[in-house]
């Protein structure tokens, strides 16, 4: 069916909702080890926000029975753009909602989806102001998050999700192909960096992580020195390292609940027109590492699952393709596109 309506005009990934088992081992996760900030709290959920953040929030913790992505929010330039969101869904023919400003704690009027990709989303304008703490240096650790950067999905079509999300009006900054016309990944921006949402092919609809950003690399290293000093290192999955895609220096955390949390750092600058997408082969080693460092299998195949707008789980479906097999040999090592020569100190490659 040709969509009539025009998409919300988006500007960027705002907020998660997470649904945690333990609220008081969440808190310590995410106040006390990653130092956000506490907007405001209950005995049901904490609204937390980064450094450079005046929005009341940017992650909710909410108590519940099962791990969960309850939310995935993004703001729009205006209140109009409600209106333009709410006639644009309804035309997609997807559960539309409007919902009246605080039924998500701080935030305005908003209007709430599952999307056609299987997702709740939020789109809102209005939010309450608080301070912001960019300068606050006096309270920053020393592993200082200054604000979230973006939300990777694991869908199992991703070409289904790209041509969505480029319905919505987001460019598309790099992707993960195979020349075969398979899609295994994109990244795709509204604010002007490398992305606002990724795409990553695997069973979904599921939440892959939430990003953050610090300023730079020596935050990100030392929450790495603070885990181990605490004996509490299993909550690092992947890196610290450099990604390929992006060129951002990376982390990825598992809190409590097992959500995957990466903190992000130094990607480049995606706003003129004509920006190039770079576009990676699935058997370059260097995609996801830069240093070619092997992706654990964890990272490709766990992810938080998504709830729909009242709440119940969203079944998932499989990929056709997965890219932790196809970038893999048929001897467990991973494949290079340079005539898959082997290098054999690269035994850690085997899968
Ligand atoms: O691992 S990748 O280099 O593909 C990558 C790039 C950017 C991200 O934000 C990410 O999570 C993963
Ligand atoms: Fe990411």
């Amino acid at each position: 069916m040709a969509v009539t309506q025009p998409p919300p005009d988006v500007l960027r990934a705002a907020y998660a909702e997470f649904i945690v088992t333990d609220l008081a081992a969440a808190r310590w996760f995410y106040v006390d080890l990653l130092g956000l900030l506490v907007t405001a709290e209950d005995d049901e959920a904490i609204h937390l926000r980064a450094y450079e953040e005046y929005l009341h929030h940017s992650l909710v913790l909410r108590r519940g029975t099962t791990p969960a992505l309850a939310r995935l929010g993004y703001r729009v330039r205006s209140n109009a753009e409600l209106d333009v969101a709410e006639r644009y869904f309804r035309e997609l023919g997807v559960d539309t909602r409007r919902v009246p400003a605080g039924t998500c704690r701080g935030i305005g009027e908003a209007v709430r989806v599952q999307d056609p990709i299987g997702f709740p989303v939020e789109f809102f304008y209005d939010a309450e102001h608080t301070e912001r703490f960019t300068q606050r240096y006096d309270v920053h650790g020393a592993n200082a998050i200054s604000r979230l950067d973006h939300f990777n999905v694991a869908v199992p079509d991703v070409k289904a999700a790209h041509a969505y999300y480029r319905g919505l009006g987001f460019g598309v900054s790099e992707t993960i192909e195979d020349g075969a016309d398979n899609l295994y990944a994109a990244w795709m921006f509204r604010k002007q960096t490398v992305h606002d949402i990724a795409l990553t092919g695997g069973d979904g609809p599921r939440l892959h992580h939430v990003a953050f950003a610090t300023q730079e690399r020596h935050q990100i290293l030392h929450t790495c020195d603070v885990l181990g000093a605490l004996g509490r290192e299993h909550h690092i999955e992947r890196g610290p390292g450099r990604h390929g895609v992006s060129n951002a220096f990376y982390l990825y955390l598992r809190d409590p609940d097992g959500h995957r949390i990466e903190i992000y750092t130094s990607d480049y600058y995606t706003g003129d027109p004509d920006n190039p997408v770079q576009r990676w082969d699935v058997h370059d080693n260097r995609r996801r590492s830069f240093w070619g460092h092997s992706v654990v299998d964890s990272w490709y195949y766990e992810a938080s699952t998504a709830l729909d707008l009242d709440g119940k789980q969203v079944p998932v479906t499989s990929p056709e393709k997965r890219e932790a097999l196809v970038s893999v040999g048929a001897d467990g090592f991973s494949v290079s596109t340079e005539n898959n020569e082997r290098h054999p100190f690269k035994i850690g490659e085997q899968v």
